[in-house]
C-alpha cells in the first residue's frame, strides 16, 4: 500500500483559469446541459433537489445555451410537483439574483443564511409552478428568456438492471442527445448546489483550452461540504480524496471523476479521443423541445429497450459494474487515452450535504468500497490493465483507491491483537531498551506526522484531522472489513451489493446532536458492537497496564508499546465511552448494543484463559 500510494506523490500539479479571457459573444460559447440525479423522495426532500436545478438554472450563462435535466430513479410525483414549482419560482428567482449580484443561488442555501427578510422584495420562499421551462418560450419577470428545465424519470423494470446512477446518468445522456446535445455537460448529485454562478466559465478555460482541448475528457470541482460540525466528527471532508489526491493525480492523466461537481466533454463518453470529431465546441443544439417527434425520440431513448443496445456502459457512456460508477468511468477514459482536469477555484463551486450520523457515514463508505473491490478485482484490474493502458504511475493512484479497504486488515490486528496479549503477559514488541525502538517511534511518528503535514497543506484544521484520522480507524474495521466481506460474499454469489442511498433528511434530533460534535448511533448494528467492544477491550488492557506499571518497572520496558497503543486507542474512544455510559439522548449506543460489547469483550479476555487452563489439563 505504501508503494501505490507514492504514486500520487510523484507529480502534484495546481492550476490557476483566467475565465476573463474567454470569449464574450454568446456564438462563441458552447451550450451547456446540467444533469442531476435524484432517487428517492424521503431520503432527498424534493425541495432541495429543486433548490439543486434552481442553483444550476441561476449560472451567469446565457439562457439559450443552458438545459437543467433532472433524472428521478423515485419516478416521484413529489419531486416533478417540487419542479413544476421551481419553473414558476425560476422567473422572479433568476433575475432576483442577477440584478442583486447574488452568489449563492441555491434558494435553499439564501435563505438558510437569513438573507431572506431584508431586501428580497416580493421573492417568496414557497415555491409556485408548472412543468419544466423552456427557453424560446418562457421569460422570466424581467423579460430575459429562461434555461429548458426538463423533467425525466425513466423507464425500469424488474427484469432488467438498471445500474442505479451509472444508468441514470445514461439515460440522461440519451435524452439530452436527442432534445439538446450540448457539447459540454455538468454532473449534479441532487444536494450538490452551485455556489459559484461563474463556474461554467472556469470550466471552459479548460474545455476550450485549443491545447488541451482534443483529449480533455471532463474537468472535476472537489465535492466540498456545508453545515459541518466545527471538528467534522465525522470525517466528511475527505481531504485525502477530495483534495490531496486529486492534487497528485492532476500531474498525471488528470484527476479522478468524483461524481458530481464535473463538467464533461459530451464527446468523450462516445468513445477515444481518436475517434472523437474535433469541431466539437460549436454552439449547436435543436431546440424545438416540445415537438411531437423530439418527445416520442426522448421517449424511447429513456425506456428500457435504449438501456442495453449498443454498448452504453460498457464501452461508451457511464461505466457499469462497479457501485462507484464515477470512479471508474474516470478510470476508464484515462485507460483510454483521455485527460482530466482538477479545478479548485478559492471559493468553492458547489457544496453538498455530508452524513449526519455515524450509521448513515459508515454504511456509505461500505459501499463505496464495495465498488473500489469491484474494480480492482475486475478484466479491468489497476494494475495489470490500468499500468498497460492508462500509465504505470496512474495504474498504481488507481489501484491504491481500489484496494483501500484492505486496510481492515492491519486496523483490526492492530485494535485487538496487542491489547490482548497486554492482558495475557505477552510482549509482543521491542523492549524500550533495545535499539529497534527507535525504529517504532520513527515510524509512528514519521507516518502520522506526514498525514498531518498534507492535511494542514491544503487548509485542513488540527481537530478537523484528528477526527479524519479517527474516523480511519473506525472505517477500518467496520465498514472496510464488512465491506471486505460484503464483496467476497457478493463473488461466491451469496449477496448482490446494491446503492444504499445516502439520506439527506433533515431530522430535528439528528442535526441537533450534529452541531452539538456528538456523534449519532441511535439505532444497533454490528458496526457499534464492535467499537464497542474494541473501545471496553483497549481502556480494560490500559487500566491493566498501568497498574502492573506501577508494580514493576520491568513491565513498562517490556510492555510499553502496546501500553502506548491502547491509551491511543483509548483517547480516541472518548466519544464512544460517552455513548455507552454517560449519554441520555436519542443518539447514544442502544443498550443492547453496549451489554453485547460487555459480553463479547468478557469473551475475548476469558477465552484465552479457558485455553490455557484447558491445554493444562491435557497435559
Ligand atoms: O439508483 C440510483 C442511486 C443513486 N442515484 C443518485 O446518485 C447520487 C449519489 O447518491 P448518494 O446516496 O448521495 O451517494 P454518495 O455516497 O453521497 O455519493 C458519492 O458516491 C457515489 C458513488 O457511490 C457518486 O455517484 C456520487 O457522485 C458521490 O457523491 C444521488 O444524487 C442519487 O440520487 C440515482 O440517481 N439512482
Ligand atoms: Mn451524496
Amino acid at each position: 500500500m505504501w508503494l501505490l500510494s507514492q504514486g500520487s506523490r510523484w507529480l502534484p500539479i495546481l492550476r490557476r483559469e483566467f475565465p476573463r479571457l474567454l470569449p464574450q459573444e454568446t456564438s462563441q460559447l458552447p451550450a451547456l446541459d446540467v444533469f442531476v440525479c435524484t432517487a428517492d423522495p424521503f431520503n432527498e426532500p424534493p425541495e432541495n433537489v429543486a433548490s439543486t436545478a434552481l442553483s444550476a438554472m441561476a449560472y451567469d450563462y446565457p439562457a439559450e445555451l443552458l438545459s437543467v435535466y433532472v433524472s428521478d430513479d423515485g419516478g416521484s410525483e413529489l419531486t416533478l410537483f417540487a419542479l413544476m414549482e421551481a419553473a414558476k419560482f425560476a422567473r422572479y428567482w433568476l433575475p432576483f439574483c442577477r440584478e442583486n449580484g447574488v452568489m449563492e443561488r441555491s434558494p435553499e442555501a439564501f435563505f438558510e443564511r437569513g438573507n431572506g427578510q431584508g431586501d428580497a422584495g416580493e421573492v417568496k420562499v414557497s415555491i409556485l409552478i408548472q412543468v419544466l421551462c423552456e427557453s424560446t418560450k418562457d421569460k422570466d419577470i424581467a423579460g430575459h428568456p429562461l434555461p429548458n428545465l426538463i423533467y425525466m424519470s425513466r423507464e425500469k423494470r424488474p427484469a432488467s438492471p438498471h445500474h442505479f446512477k451509472a444508468g441514470a446518468l445514461n439515460a440522461l445522456l440519451r435524452v439530452s442527445e436527442v432534445m439538446t446535445n450540448a457539447p459540454v455537460l455538468l454532473t449534479l448529485d441532487c444536494d450538490m448546489h452551485s455556489n459559484d454562478p461563474h463556474s461554467p466559465q472556469r470550466a471552459l478555460c479548460y474545455l476550450l483550452d485549443p491545447d488541451l482541448a482534443p483529449s480533455l475528457a471532463f474537468v472535476q470541482f472537489p465535492q466540498r461540504y456545508r453545515r459541518l460540525n466545527a471538528d467534522d466528527i465525522y470525517g466528511a471532508e475527505m481531504r485525502r480524496f477530495f483534495l490531496i489526491g486529486p492534487r497528485g493525480f492532476n500531474g498525471l492523466r488528470g484527476t479522478d471523476y468524483c461524481g458530481t461537481g464535473c463538467f464533461f466533454s459530451r464527446r468523450s463518453l462516445y468513445g477515444p479521443p481518436s475517434v472523437a470529431t474535433a469541431s466539437y465546441y460549436e454552439s449547436k443544439g435543436c431546440r424545438v423541445l416540445q415537438s411531437e417527434l423530439v418527445l416520442q425520440k426522448a421517449h424511447d431513448a429513456a425506456s428500457c429497450r435504449f438501456m442495453h443496445a449498443q454498448d452504453w456502459g460498457y464501452e461508451i457512456g457511464f461505466r457499469y459494474g462497479s457501485l462507484v460508477e464515477d470512479f471508474y468511468t474516470g478510470y476508464r477514459l484515462h485507460c483510454e487515452g483521455w485527460r482530466s482536469v482538477f479545478c479548485n477555484p478559492d471559493r468553492p463551486a458547489f457544496l453538498g450535504d455530508a452524513p449526519k450520523t455515524l450509521y448513515d457515514s459508515l454504511t456509505q463508505s461500505q459501499r463505496w468500497i464495495v465498488g473500489n473491490y469491484q474494480v480492482a478485482f475486475s478484466r479491468y484490474c489497476p494494475l495489470l490493465y490500468g499500468t498497460k493502458n492508462a500509465s504505470l504511475i496512474t495504474g498504481l493512484c488507481y489501484m491504491h483507491y481500489a484496494l483501500w479497504a484492505v486496510w481492515c486488515f492491519p486496523i483490526t490486528v492492530y485494535a485487538l491483537l496487542p491489547q490482548l496479549m497486554l492482558f495475557y503477559d505477552k510482549p509482543l514488541f521491542c523492549k524500550v531498551s533495545d535499539p529497534w525502538f527507535f525504529l517504532y517511534v520513527y515510524l509512528v511518528l514519521a507516518s502520522y506526522g506526514q498525514d498531518l503535514i498534507e492535511f494542514m497543506e491544503v487548509g485542513g484544521l488540527i481537530w478537523r484531522w484528528w477526527s479524519d484520522q479517527r474516523m480511519w480507524l473506525i472505517r477500518g474495521f467496520t465498514s472496510s472489513a464488512f465491506g471486505t466481506a460484503d464483496f467476497i460474499l457478493s463473488k461466491i454469489g451469496v449477496s448482490t451489493p446494491g446503492f444504499n442511498l445516502t439520506s439527506k433528511a433533515n431530522e430535528e434530533e439528528v442535526n441537533t446532536l450534529y452541531d452539538r460534535g456528538k456523534f449519532f448511533f441511535g439505532a444497533s448494528s454490528p458496526f457499534f458492537i464492535l467499537m464497542g467492544t474494541i473501545a471496553i477491550i483497549n481502556l480494560s488492557s490500559f487500566i491493566f497496564g498501568i497498574m502492573k506499571a506501577v508494580i514493576s518497572t520491568s513491565a513498562v520496558d517490556e510492555m510499553f508499546l502496546q501500553l502506548l497503543l491502547c491509551g491511543f486507542t483509548v483517547a480516541n474512544s472518548i466519544p464512544v465511552y460517552d455513548a455507552m455510559f454517560f449519554r441520555k439522548d436519542v443518539g447514544k449506543m442502544l443498550t443492547s448494543d453496549t451489554n453485547a460489547s460487555i459480553l463479547l469483550t468478557i469473551t475475548f479476555f476469558c477465552v484465552g484463559r479457558l485455553w490455557a487452563a484447558v491445554s493444562w489439563l491435557m497435559q
